[in-house]
């Protein structure tokens, strides 16, 4: 393994280029909330995010800033004061928060965290903003990987795959980390060559704390650096290129079948394969898409070139003559009851509002009323479709009355709003609100 891996130099990003890229990942429009404590790695990436967004002033993408002030320290308040008036020279809105309540006498980082990550949820709802976005950086990955293996070593816990650079909050919000391939020092640079500060928090000196005497370890070469998978501009490409070909090639009938023609399936093997754990994840209506190794299953029944069929995460791959086929497989499909004035997603896959006046239920449709349905699907996959679409029925005292089934839900717009299926809104119904599509595996 060459030096530069071990420090992680090799995988290492500068932050105007990290914060291109991650603009160039969105879905637009878009609405970021940047996390910032004031310290040095946010108050860079919301300078760096801040700086690109001028550049193409265009741009459909809107950018605010929130601070959670924890009141865990003398002068907190007067922090996120600096905080607020650095984001006034930006001109980035900026929402201050204070976490409220009792405060836990163990684990109070841990706690802190959590807390944290609950206000940013509820500000980002309240301001609109599809994602949040956190400054963790490349250094914050080495500490993460030499805690979790030293931790590993003394038989605690597992092997960590260290910090992600995306994660779902609560199935409602994703939390970005665009910073996670940077180093901590050309952050100091960038906002240094700006002639930008940013606040100390003295914290980051306690050695009671492990993630401190982690980093001093490190830094005094005590113990050596876990190499870190590449990230950053790889994976950005890959994104847009998966964009690109969604697409292109991609078609959906019926609200439920997508259909992938021959030529879509000759791209390059990792745009494909980012690209059909998407569709799998939308399609099968799971939270999360397939796994490395599922996809790597897919792929190879895909490199075969045989017709046939092969399941992963909740979709069915059908490999026909003309095409892929992606369709919802019919099992553990539950049934959702929403009151009057209620709504929520059946199966991941529709987001059903109950605006009449009695219960609903909405279930696997069956062998119920197919006459026109069938006329938008294909011959052989109507018989399929019946088991994954939806169904509604008015739970109405001892009776129970079928009133909709999808794809013709319109008539019954007194009772439901569903989603148009564009593949973002989509995605919004399995991974909550969304505008980001988020890294490859
Ligand atoms: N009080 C806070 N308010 C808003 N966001 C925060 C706060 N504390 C942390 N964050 C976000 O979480 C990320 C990681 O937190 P961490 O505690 O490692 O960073 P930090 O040392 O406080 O500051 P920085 O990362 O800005 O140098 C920060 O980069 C920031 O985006």
């Amino acid at each position: 393994m060459s030096n530069d891996a071990v420090t992680g130099a090799a995988t290492a990003q500068m932050p105007d280029i990290a914060a291109a890229h991650f603009i160039d990942s969105l879905f637009k429009p878009a609405h970021i909330l940047v996390a910032i404590s004031g310290g040095s790695d946010s108050t860079g990436l919301l300078a760096a995010l801040a700086e690109q967004l001028k550049s193409s002033p265009n741009s459909d993408i809107a950018l605010s800033a929130a601070t959670i002030d924890h009141g865990l320290r003398v002068g907190s308040a007067e922090e996120a004061r600096d905080v607020a008036a650095f984001c006034a020279t930006l001109g980035v809105p900026h929402i201050v928060r204070r976490w409220e309540g009792e405060k836990p006498k163990n684990g109070i980082m841990a706690a802190a965290r959590e807390a944290r990550y609950g206000l940013l949820a509820d500000i980002a709802a309240e301001i609109s903003a599809n994602l949040v976005v956190t400054a963790h950086t490349l250094d914050d990955q080495h500490e993460t990987l030499a805690m979790r293996a030293a931790r590993l070593r003394e038989g605690e816990g597992g092997a960590g795959t260290g910090i992600a650079d995306a994660t779902l909050f609560d199935r409602r919000l994703w939390i970005v980390r665009p910073f996670l391939a940077c180093r901590r020092a050309d952050i100091r640079d960038y906002l240094m060559g700006r002639g930008m500060s940013w606040l100390d928090d003295p914290s980051n000196e306690d050695v009671r704390y492990e993630r401190v005497r982690t980093r001093k370890r490190l830094a005094e070469g005590d113990i050596a650096s876990i190499s870190v998978p590449d990230g950053g501009v790889a994976r950005a490409a890959l994104s847009a290129e998966a964009a690109a070909w969604l697409d292109r090639h991609v078609t959906v009938n019926a609200d439920v079948l997508c259909a992938i023609g021959r030529d879509g399936l000759a791209v390059d093997e990792a745009v494909l394969s980012y690209a059909l754990s998407y569709l799998a994840a939308v399609f099968g209506g799971g939270s999360y898409r397939p796994g490395r190794e599922r996809m790597r299953r897919v792929l190879d029944f895909i490199g075969e070139d045989r017709p046939g069929r092969r399941a992963a995460g909740g979709v069915v791959f059908d490999l026909r003559r003309d095409g892929l086929y992606l369709m919802r497989e019919s099992r553990d499909i539950r049934p959702l009851v929403l009151a009057s004035g209620t709504d929520g997603v059946w199966d991941g896959r529709f987001r059903i509002a109950n605006h009449g006046p009695t219960t609903i239920r909405v279930e696997a449709a069956g062998a119920s009323g197919w006459a026109k349905f069938a006329e938008r699907l294909p011959k052989g996959a109507v018989q399929r479709a019946r088991a994954v679409l939806p169904r509604i029925v008015a739970c109405d005292g001892d009776n129970d009355t079928s009133v909709a089934i999808a794809p013709y839900l319109a008539p019954f717009d007194r009772f439901l709003t569903r989603f148009d299926l564009t593949f973002a809104d989509r995605l919004a119904a399995c991974f909550g609100r969304e505008a980001y599509m988020p890294p490859p595996l």
